[in-house]
């Protein structure tokens, strides 16, 4: 890669300001890049981290402030400026068409690989990136992507946005793009990461996965509420201190071990060994059981099923005994057009209602208190989902199956996306309800949240594989039964 004599930051933002209505989202942000940094980004949900990836981008014209690629002023020019300035992005709500096949989707966002075997070339190229960063990957890149899981799509969208067709990425711009990569795979991009950045690459790196930032970041920048309030290199920060400059107070971690009932209390869910499974699968009263394993062995099918059985002899009684938190909240989530206060309290609207209708005043407080709970950073509860952070849209989500009397609560690695302060809020709101009786399945891709259970099944090709209790639930113990019987 050529490095001018006298280097230009690859991307430089000056003063800028970005404003939604009422709500000032970027207040007068600097921001430099340069060639071989790999900068870390991290703040609170609804900190400004995607507007400010927005603007770099060129999808988003700041109100106040500037932008320019390698010394040249953007001056508008928008999307095409940032391209030609070496920008790509990998968004946190996937872009890819997925009725078009792997290697048309490369074509579309690589307008170099045109002519006569442009489907060839496309195909080689795509596989030959997605084998360099996740070698072992078994994407079929000929297929549609609407057949991938999340997590394929996500790694194809990462791999087109590394690739060199003609005119090579200065900065890629990672907005939390393990959120659907289990750890392994999350490490694989971590590494292929540090080799792009020591050949002169430049990312920007967004996480709520604090080790990724401090493993990987060359750079961290914390942003707060609208503005950037720490830049230094990574080394000056420990995780401790890094949570302290988010604004966050760094609680105590959760005695791992066994806290609740553990298999003792009566169970609530009881199904058979199935799929070649050593184990049954059980979930007593008040019990919080965790499922583990790589990304995609069969967790979210299982509590699919879960959530879908409507015979056998330990359902609820009643539906609404039963509530789910989707991990893909555009997929599954949220109601795009509805309110904030709509999202949530559409789980139980048999409890607000009164003479057939919705009890508005009761309606409105409920979103008050799951507001204030959760710590959803908004000026409105009456003001579109879609106008919140994506953490915060997720927070939404987690409120409105809390704010049902499920005494069973499905939880589909819900976390993506939230940051530290909250999740060690919901945490400790998790722990209460399940001392209060409530039983919780958590599919979680995070380690740290898998610890925090009383009981674990590490899934291994749509299996039970190993059941884990207390002091058992390790890092280690996970590994070891997430690939026991392949080859080394
Ligand atoms: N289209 C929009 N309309 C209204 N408000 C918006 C819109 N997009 C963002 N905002 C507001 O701007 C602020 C910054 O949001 P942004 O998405 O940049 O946060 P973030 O730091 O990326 O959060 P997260 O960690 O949750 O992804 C938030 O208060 C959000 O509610």
């Amino acid at each position: 890669m050529n490095i001018p004599s006298q280097p230009r930051p690859v991307v430089s933002a000056r003063g800028v300001r970005v404003a939604f209505g009422a709500v000032t989202a970027l207040d007068g942000v600097d921001l430099d890049i340069d060639a071989g940094e790999a900068l870390g980004l991290v703040g609170h949900n609804g900190a400004g981290k995607s507007t400010i990836v927005n603007v770099v981008n060129g999808g988003l014209t700041p109100h106040r402030g500037g932008i320019a690629y390698s010394g040249t002023d953007a001056a508008g020019g928008g999307v095409a400026a940032a391209r030609a300035g070496g920008v790509r992005c990998v968004f946190q709500e996937l872009s890819l068409c997925p009725n078009l096949t792997v290697a048309e989707n490369t074509r579309l966002m690589h307008q170099g690989l045109a002519g006569f075997g442009w489907r060839k070339r496309a195909l080689a190229l795509i596989r030959a990136k997605l084998a360099e960063i996740f070698p072992g990957n078994r994407i079929d890149c000929a297929g549609t992507v609407g057949e991938l899981s999340i997590a394929e799509r996500q790694m194809v969208e990462i791999a087109i946005n590394f690739l060199d067709v003609g005119e090579s990425p200065k900065l890629v711009i990672l907005d939390e793009p393990t959120s659907s990569l289990d750890a392994s795979l999350a490490e694989q991009l971590m590494a292929h990461v540090r080799r792009f950045v020591a050949s002169g690459g430049s990312v920007l790196l967004i996480s709520h996965i604090l080790g990724e930032i401090l493993s990987t970041a060359t750079r961290i920048v914390v942003m707060k509420d609208g503005k950037v309030v720490t830049s230094r290199p990574v080394g000056e920060f420990t995780a401790k201190s890094l949570v302290e400059t988010m604004g966050s107070v760094v609680r105590e971690k959760a005695e791992a071990g066994v806290r609740g009932p553990s298999g003792t209390a009566p169970p609530v869910i009881e199904l058979p060994a199935a799929n070649g499974s050593a184990f049954g699968f059980t979930a007593g009263r008040g019990e919080i059981v965790g499922l583990a394993g790589l990304g995609g062995h069969g967790q979210t099918d299982m509590l699919l099923s879960l959530y879908r059985a409507r015979s056998g002899n330990w359902l609820p009684r009643r539906p609404e005994e039963i509530a789910f938190v989707a991990g893909d909240r555009s997929l599954n989530g949220t109601f795009a057009l509805w309110s904030i206060l709509r999202n949530l309290s559409v789980g139980d609207l048999g409890a607000l209602s009164r003479a057939f209708a919705v009890d508005r005043g009761r309606e409105a407080a409920l979103g008050e208190a799951w507001k204030a709970k959760m710590a959803i950073r908004t000026p409105d509860m009456g003001n579109p989902i879609l106008s919140l952070s994506g953490g915060n849209q997720q927070k939404v989500l987690f409120a409105r199956a809390l704010a049902t009397p499920a005494s069973i609560v499905l939880m589909d690695d819900p976390m993506r996306g939230v940051d530290v302060g909250t999740k060690q809020d919901v945490y400790a709101i998790l722990r209460a309800e399940a001392e209060a009786g409530r039983t919780f399945v958590w599919y979680s891709t995070e380690m740290d949240e898998i610890r925090l259970c009383d009981r674990v099944y590490v899934f291994r090709d749509g299996a039970i594989v190993a059941e884990l209790k207390g002091a058992d639930i390790t890092e280690e113990g996970v590994l070891a039964a997430s690939f026991s019987g392949e080859a080394a």
